[in-house]
């Protein structure tokens, strides 16, 4: 399974998101945000950072990248998309993603480990995941509340679009019902806060991550036909 991490200038957790992917075994190339063909790429992530310097408001500048017309044509041919922190930013401004990030509650920007339950294990970005578990992921991030409108958040409840919230009453940020996670209807793009490619070895304080790719290759082998665990 091939994957494509996007870089934009100011992107800086694309070394970690392609470290994620080494570790569970599967090829990963950078791709610049000029390039105009994804193709050859089974899954697409779309980093955390500071993508054009974070102007106007984050990802704001970023969804009119050249290469976000090929992220759109990814998700609608039911590739996977996963945004982390910034990337999820860049989903919700090109669209791809419901509403938006606004500035944190405390308008700082926040750096820590964070618990989040996991809403639901039946998308391709969660199946190693029990639903109900809590896990321990970092965020770091200056515009991670998560806001809608009231029709928006009532679809996004109804569809188990919702696939983390903050736990044990540590929303750090402000986001509407304690958002962490959502994805689209589809199911196969999935926008988050917190940063799992940073949570892959306990070294770092928390392994818990890592089921987050492992779920991605296990999702895409189920529907590749592929052996589970080949
Ligand atoms: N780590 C990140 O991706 C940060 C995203 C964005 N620059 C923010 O501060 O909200």
């Amino acid at each position: 399974m091939k994957f494509a991490v996007i870089v934009f200038p100011g992107s800086n957790c694309d070394i970690d998101c392609y470290k994620a992917v080494e570790a569970i075994g599967q090829p990963v190339d950078y791709v610049w945000h000029t390039a105009t063909d994804l193709s050859d790429y089974d899954a697409i992530l779309l980093p955390g950072g500071f993508s054009y310097g974070d102007y106007l408001r984050c990802g704001a500048i970023a969804q009119f990248a050249p290469v976000m017309g090929e992220v759109v044509k990814a998700a609608e041919a039911g590739k996977l998309v996963l945004g982390i922190c910034n990337g999820f930013q860049v989903l919700t401004e090109s669209g791809l993603l419901p509403g938006k990030l606004m500035r944190n509650r405390n308008l700082k920007f926040l750096c820590h480990q964070s618990e989040l339950e996991v809403m639901s294990n039946k998308t391709p970005f969660t199946n190693q995941y029990s639903e109900g578990e809590v896990i321990n992921i970092p965020i770091a991030h200056g515009e991670g509340n998560y806001y809608c409108d009231e029709e928006t958040l009532a679809k996004l409840e109804a569809n188990g679009q919702i696939v983390f919230r903050y736990a044990n009453g540590g929303n750090p940020n402000g986001s509407l019902r304690d958002i962490a996670g959502i994805c689209n209807e589809r199911g196969n793009v999935l926008g988050m806060m917190p940063h799992p490619e940073r949570a892959m070895d306990q070294l770092l304080g928390s392994e818990d991550g890592k089921r987050m790719f492992t779920s991605i290759l296990n999702a895409w082998r189920e529907k590749n036909g592929a052996a589970v665990n080949g």
